[in-house]
């Protein structure tokens, strides 16, 4: 007889931010040290047990820019195989609440007008966050 394992992949919820500040959207470049070295995400991070996406996301803009953020909308989830497991992008449209950022974890960060966002090496699950973006701000208008 044949067996078949089917194992159940790891789901891993990601809670990001779409910061934006003076009409210009924040783009944060990721560390030469970690997965994915040197391209372009919005900043948030894994959720810690027994987090809401809201307060995950709060936490990890606090730990990575040390701002705190005021959420203003959710954006739809996206998913990201990246084959042993799948990453479930939660994109929230936020804006600063406070201002100095000092930078933990990224390379560098950048503001972009909302248009030259695509012109960066975004992770791959990135560019359906930005066309849902865009999708926002075309019905906001
Ligand atoms: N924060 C963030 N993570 C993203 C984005 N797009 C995307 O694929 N991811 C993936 O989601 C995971 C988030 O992990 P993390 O930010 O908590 O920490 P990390 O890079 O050390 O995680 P890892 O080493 O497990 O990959 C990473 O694998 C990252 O590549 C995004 O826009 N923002």
């Amino acid at each position: 007889m044949i067996e078949v394992l089917v194992s159940e992949k790891l789901v891993v919820r990601v809670p990001c931010a779409v910061i934006e500040h003076n009409g210009k959207v924040l783009a944060g470049q990721r560390s030469a040290a970690l997965s994915f070295p040197l391209q372009w995400e919005f900043p948030g991070g894994k959720l810690e047990k027994g987090e809401t996406d809201e307060e995950g996301l709060v936490r990890e803009i606090r730990e990575e820019l040390n701002v705190e953020i005021e959420i203003i909308h959710k954006l739809p989830v996206t998913t990201k195989d990246q084959g042993w497991r799948e990453i479930v992008l939660v994109p929230f449209v936020c804006q600063l609440a406070t201002l100095d950022i000092t930078l933990t974890e990224h390379e560098q960060i950048l503001w972009l007008d909302p248009e030259d966002l695509p012109s960066l090496d975004w992770t791959e699950a990135d560019l359906s966050v930005i066309q849902d973006y865009y999708d926002y701000l075309s019905v906001k208008k």
